[in-house]
């Protein structure tokens, strides 16, 4: 029997003849440690494990002045964003206004997440074709190249009435000792909303457009916060915590903790980002790459994992509201790289058809939009 196989029905709490999807989900790794080879379903292939520990070490851009309306502050934030995005799509950002108990509170909930037992976890489990709920290694998905991870995602603003905000939601997967958590994270949203909105404007002005553009087309947009956590590994360096991906929403911004594996495709190479604390960490996704008819570009990141630690991630991932058409604003538009789209076909190809890499956005709109035209033909 395949290795992995026998240790996911060893610790299921499922009947694993019944319920073969809930036992496929049990990530439990001191389980998976105890066998002398990591499973090859963790397994990555040789061109993706490329080791570095080249660091990129590029200034992250202060919002302060920005942000208290100064001018010439936000001619030197609009420059160093227009040049780290033409360049790779990645940068950080400090004293954003995202207050820091807000930001610790998220890690400790999230944190406290982690530690439940797995059935607890379980209980909470992602849905097929739904980005939501609870994930060990994206087993019920994929059978190979698995990430060495486990993930806790949420809608944040759907705008579907008060019902479904995060308190709610955190009770009704989690049970009533949750409700904090829901507020914690509800806060937590809020606030990288904002600064997702302060960031949608810096992008604008500095692609030649008014402040006000993006920030519009986002407002009513949808997003998903996602925990990540990344747990030591014997064998890290046969596995990836994340493969090397572009993001398919539009903006991401990520908080990580101190102990680093976040790395970026910069200049020809992987390069390493260090953790700093008082940092988010953003990256342009490939829906915004679309939005600037390709004038940006879409971050190619990955995560690797390490032997001793534990590496936790906080993920809030931008997108227009589902059905908004994306398409460049009239003067970004000389010669048109992409056909009109909406973000929720581009997030139903990622769920449904297709593993998020480094060439998504491209292979979508050849695979399904050239689809859609043979449809429509008369
Ligand atoms: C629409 C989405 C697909 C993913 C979750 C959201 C936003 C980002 C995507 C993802 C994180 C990109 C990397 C690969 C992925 C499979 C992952 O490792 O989690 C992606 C998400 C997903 O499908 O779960
Ligand atoms: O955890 C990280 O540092 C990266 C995670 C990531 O790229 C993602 O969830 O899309
Ligand atoms: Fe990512």
């Amino acid at each position: 029997m395949d290795p992995i196989a026998s240790t996911l029905i060893l610790c299921s709490p499922f009947d694993i003849k019944n319920d073969k999807e809930n036992g496929l989900l049990v990530f439990d790794t001191s389980l998976l440690q105890k066998q002398a080879n990591l499973p090859a379903r963790f397994l990555w292939p040789h061109e993706d494990l490329v080791y570095t520990q080249d660091e990129l070490k590029e200034t992250p851009i202060d919002l302060k002045g920005f942000l208290n309306g100064d001018e010439k502050a936000t001619i030197l934030a609009v420059s160093q964003i227009r040049a780290a995005c033409v360049n790779h799509g990645f940068f950080q950002v400090t004293n954003h206004g995202v207050d820091i108990h807000v930001i610790r509170a998220a890690h400790d909930e999230m944190d406290a997440f982690f530690k439940l037992p797995v059935s607890r976890k379980v209980s909470a489990k992602r849905k097929p074709g739904s980005v939501w709920g609870y994930s060990g290694a994206h087993a019920d998905r994929y059978s190979s190249k698995l990430p060495w991870k486990e993930t806790f995602s949420f809608g944040y603003d759907y705008v579907n009435g008060p019902e479904l905000d995060l308190v709610n939601y955190f009770k009704s997967v989690l049970g009533k000792d949750f409700e904090e958590t829901g507020y914690v994270f509800q806060k937590y949203c809020e606030a990288v909303k904002i600064l997702s909105l302060a960031i949608f404007e810096l992008l604008a002005i500095s692609l030649g457009l008014d402040g006000s553009y993006y920030r519009k087309y986002f407002e009513d947009g949808c997003s998903i916060m996602r925990c990540n956590n990344y747990p030591p590994c014997n064998q890290a360096g046969l596995t990836l915590g994340t493969g090397p991906h572009c993001d398919p929403n539009s903006l991401t911004i990520l908080h990580q903790d101190q102990v680093g594996g976040l790395e970026v495709f910069a200049n020809n190479k992987w390069q390493v980002i260090r953790p700093f604390p008082e940092a988010f960490v953003v990256n342009i996704g490939d829906t915004f790459m679309a939005l600037s008819n390709g004038r940006y570009k879409s971050c190619l990141h990955r995560a690797v994992v390490n032997k001793e630690r534990a590496r936790r991630s906080l993920v809030f991932f931008v997108s227009p509201k589902e059905d908004k058409v994306v398409r460049p604003p009239q003067n970004l538009l000389e010669t048109r790289k992409y056909p009109d789209f909406t973000w929720s076909e581009l997030q139903e190809f990622t769920q449904n058809h297709y593993r998020a890499d480094a060439t998504t956005l491209q292979t979508f709109i050849d695979k399904f939009l050239s689809k859609k035209t043979n449809h429509t033909k008369p």
